[in-house]
């Protein structure tokens, strides 16, 4: 699945459902952060979320229908390895594949509560992070007690080609053009219930 030097962009998420939120951002992530390919890890659940998402088979699918790029791959791979938290998958990955450079990817929401989530210091100083802007998460994300305490390691964004190359820590913000869509969005309008409802 990955090959010595590839740069592969993980970008963790609910995808409940995919949206065009999350194209753009693997595109914009690609082109900045000098990526060769991106996997969207289709989460069996996110730790910190109170509520389970859809069923991950129609997550599965309806990220595969929205995500169609020859070099971003859509798996399940946290299911399989029967992780949860990013910092073990991290781990395994790393481990599975030690040739391989990978970057984590996030959009700015997340940088902002990044401290709350499960070795997160392992995961700043072990893999690179690259952290793509949110409508109304840009200040959060740059105030936040994680991009405080790692400050020095920040690449300035006109260097963000580099980071996939960086040995962690090292996390750039990179402030590309947003788009406002989110999954909760996209739930409150009833336009996604897993598999009962869809209708694209
Ligand atoms: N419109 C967007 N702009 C920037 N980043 C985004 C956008 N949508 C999602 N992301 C990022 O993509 C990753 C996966 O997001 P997720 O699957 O949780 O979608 P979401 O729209 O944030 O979902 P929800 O509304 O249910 O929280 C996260 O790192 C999130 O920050
Ligand atoms: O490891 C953690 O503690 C942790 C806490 C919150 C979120 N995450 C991961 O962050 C990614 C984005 O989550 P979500 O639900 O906002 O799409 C996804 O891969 C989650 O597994 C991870």
């Amino acid at each position: 699945m990955a090959a010595p030097g590839q740069v592969i962009g993980l970008l963790g998420g609910s995808f409940d459902p995919a949206h065009d939120g999350h194209v753009h951002i693997t595109r914009e992530a690609m082109r900045r952060f000098g990526l060769t390919h991106v996997w969207w890890l289709v989460s069996p659940g996110n730790p910190l979320k109170p509520h389970p998402p859809a069923p991950l088979a129609d997550r599965m699918a309806r990220a595969r229908r929205v995500m169609d790029h020859p070099r971003v791959t859509v798996t399940a791979i946290e299911a399989r390895l029967g992780t949860r938290y990013t910092a073990a998958t991290l781990r395994r990955l790393v481990h599975l594949y030690p040739r391989t450079r990978f970057v984590w990817l996030m959009g700015a929401d997340n940088l902002v509560q990044f401290d709350r989530w499960q070795d997160w210091r392992w995961i700043m100083e072990n893999v690179p992070v690259g952290i793509l802007a949110r409508p109304g998460d840009r200040i959060g994300a740059r105030t936040s007690r994680a991009a405080r305490l790692y400050s020095r390691f920040r690449l300035p964004s006109r260097a963000s080609a580099l980071l996939g190359r960086r040995p962690a820590p090292s996390w750039c913000f990179v402030n590309v053009p947003m788009v406002s869509v989110s999954s909760t969005m996209l739930r409150d309008r009833g336009d996604w219930s897993g598999h009962v409802t869809e209708t694209r």
